[in-house]
């Protein structure tokens, strides 16, 4: 098994001349989950963008269990479930047709038990699971969107503030699904502002400034979190410099 499923290392990266990332170095491992946290503007959403392929390092090396996601799109993007924050779904279709529309167009056909079973796996109800997606909460969607990725079997998981606008049963219900993901051996990178959720899920923390990681935290051993002070480091991180 790779020891990293994701991985950048010395990235500088930006957009038009303007430059984001600046020698950032970070590796997730399989079966880890890795919490991005940083000040509006530090270039976390820019870092998932590099491990999608969006955005093209001008210097250094990023890779997906490997794969180069600019040179080698396809195989990257195989291996991976991208959930944004707010996840786009066809509002006309039930959530079911969703499933088995993006399983098609990713050349996975899967039939109504398979789709079903994930469904149920992320949460979303039985009586839900043929109802339109238009009326869906966003912790609905979420659970269509992770549905998709248990379907695919992806090993990496990208999330951008998943837990952001969820009421405190949904954000625990995500983060349980988070957990036991972790346990199948998945590979979660997830860009946060929400500490506390972070620190509940995540194995390593990483405080992203100004497109460097100023910061990073271990779950275990001495270094281990202690949400408080991690809150004074993180609300302190952009006068520290
Ligand atoms: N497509 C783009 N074109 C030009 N500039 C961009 C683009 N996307 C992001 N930026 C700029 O890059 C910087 C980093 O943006 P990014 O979205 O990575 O930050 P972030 O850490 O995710 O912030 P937030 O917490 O506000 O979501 C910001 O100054 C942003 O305005």
């Amino acid at each position: 098994m790779a020891t990293r499923a994701l991985h950048a290392q010395a990235v500088e990266a930006g957009y038009a001349g303007r430059s984001i990332l600046r020698g950032l170095d970070l590796a997730v491992a399989p079966g880890q989950t890795y919490a991005l946290l940083g000040a509006n503007g530090a270039g976390k959403t820019t870092t998932l963008g590099l491990f999608l392929g969006f955005v093209q390092p001008t210097c250094g090396r990023v890779r997906v269990l490997g794969a180069d996601p600019v040179a080698k799109a396809a195989q990257a993007r195989r291996q991976l479930a991208y959930i944004p924050e707010n996840v786009a779904l066809y509002e006309h279709l039930s959530a079911r047709e969703n499933l088995a529309y993006f399983l098609d167009l990713a050349g996975q056909h899967q039939g109504a038990d398979a789709i079903a079973a994930a469904l149920a796996r992320a949460g979303l109800d039985s009586m839900d699971h043929g109802r339109r997606v238009a009326g869906f909460s966003k912790g609905m969607r979420q659970k269509v969107a992770i549905a998709l990725a248990l379907a695919r079997q992806v090993p990496v998981l990208l999330l951008d503030e998943p837990t952001s606008g969820l009421d405190p049963q949904a954000q625990a219900e995500f983060s349980r699904l988070l957990v036991w993901l972790r346990s199948e051996g998945v590979a979660i990178l997830m860009v946060t502002h929400d500490l506390l959720g972070a620190a509940q899920v995540a194995d390593r923390i990483g405080f992203l400034d100004q497109g460097r990681l100023l910061d990073e935290v271990a779950a275990s051993g001495p270094e281990r979190f202690d949400v408080r002070a991690l809150h004074r480091r993180y609300a302190t991180a952009g006068a520290a410099k």
